[in-house]
C-alpha cells in the first residue's frame, strides 16, 4: 500500500525531506547540548562536595566553583534560543524569565559583590540549582536517546515541588543580603547630573527585582504542576499562547 507521503508531489517530498534533516540535526544538537549540560553541572557538584569534605566550611566554595557555575548558567541562554527557533516545545518568555534571572543572579549579584559570597543563602540556591540542573538536563538526554528511567521522569517532575521554593528562598535572601553594600558603593548607579541626564539607582533596581518575584514566581510554579500533570499523569493541557 502506498504511503502518503509516496503519493505526495515532489515539493510535499522535499518539504517532508527538509523537515526530517532539520529534526535529525536538531535532536543531534540537543542531545549534545543536554549531555555537556548535564556534565558541567556534575562537575560542579562533585567541586562542591569536593571542597566542603576538604575544607569542612562553606567559607571560599563559591570562589571555588565560581568560573565553573557562570560558564554553565551563562551557556543556558541557548535555551532561549532552542524555544525561539521552535526546536524544543517551550515558551520564550517562561524560559527567558528563568534564565535571565539566574544570570542575573550570577553575574549581577553573586559575582559582583564580593562580600556576601560566603553567605549560606549563596550556597543554598547554588546546591538547589545543581541538583534541580543534573536531574533536568539527564532527564532532557535520557528522553531524546528513547531510555528514560521512570526514577529521572519521577524526579524531574516532582522534585522542583520543594527545590523551586528553596531555590528563591536562597536567591531573594542573597539579594537582601547585597542591598546595604549596593547602598554604600553606589555600584551600576547613575547619580543626577551626568551627561545623559538620566538617573538609576541600583538598590532600588534590585528591591524592584525582588517585588517580581511575587508576581513571576507563582507563573513559573504553576507552569511546572501543570507540566507534571501531563508527563505523570497523562492530562492534556491546553496551553494559552504564552
Ligand atoms: C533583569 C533581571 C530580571 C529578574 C527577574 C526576576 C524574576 C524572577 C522570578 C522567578 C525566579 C525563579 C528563580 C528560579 C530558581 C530556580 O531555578 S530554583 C531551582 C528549582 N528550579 C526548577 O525546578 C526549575 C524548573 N523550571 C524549569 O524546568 C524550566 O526552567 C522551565 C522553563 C520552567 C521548564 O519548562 P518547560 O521546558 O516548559 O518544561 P519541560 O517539561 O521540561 O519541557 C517541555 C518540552 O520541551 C522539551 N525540552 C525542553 N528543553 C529541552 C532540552 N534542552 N532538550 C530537549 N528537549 C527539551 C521537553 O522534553 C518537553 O517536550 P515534550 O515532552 O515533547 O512536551
Amino acid at each position: 500500500m502506498a504511503s502518503g507521503e509516496e503519493d505526495g508531489t515532489v515539493e510535499e517530498k522535499e518539504t517532508n525531506n527538509k523537515k526530517r534533516t532539520k529534526g535529525t540535526i536538531a535532536t543531534a544538537w540537543l542531545t549534545f547540548y543536554n549531555i555537556a549540560m548535564t556534565a558541567g553541572w556534575l562537575v560542579l557538584a562533585v567541586a562542591m562536595v569536593r571542597y566542603y569534605l576538604q575544607k569542612g566550611t562553606h567559607k571560599g566554595l563559591y570562589r571555588n566553583i565560581a568560573r565553573t557555575l557562570k560558564f554553565f548558567q551563562t551557556f543556558a541562554l541557548l535555551e532561549v534560543g532552542h524555544c525561539a527557533i521552535g526546536i524544543v516545545r517551550t515558551s520564550v518568555i517562561v524560559t527567558g524569565v528563568q534564565v535571565c534571572s539566574r544570570i542575573f543572579m550570577v553575574w549581577f549579584v553573586t559575582n559582583s559583590i564580593r562580600q556576601i559570597q560566603n553567605e549560606e543563602s549563596v550556597i543554598l540556591f547554588v546546591v538547589v540549582w545543581t541538583i534541580t540542573e543534573i536531574t533536568r538536563y539527564s532527564f532532557y538526554t535520557f528522553n531524546l536517546l528513547n531510555h528514560l528511567p521512570y526514577f529521572i521522569k519521577w524526579a524531574r517532575y516532582n522534585m522542583f515541588i520543594v527545590m523551586y521554593p528553596l531555590g528563591v528562598i536562597g536567591e531573594l535572601l542573597t539579594i537582601h543580603a547585597s542591598l546595604p553594600y549596593v547602598r554604600r558603593s553606589g555600584m551600576y548607579s547613575l547619580r543626577l547630573p551626568n551627561k545623559y541626564n538620566v538617573s538609576f539607582d541600583y538598590y532600588y533596581f534590585l528591591i524592584i527585582v525582588m517585588l517580581s518575584y511575587i508576581p513571576l514566581f507563582p507563573q513559573l510554579y504553576f507552569h511546572m504542576l501543570r507540566q507534571r500533570r501531563r508527563v505523570l499523569h497523562g492530562e492534556i493541557i491546553v496551553e494559552k499562547d504564552e
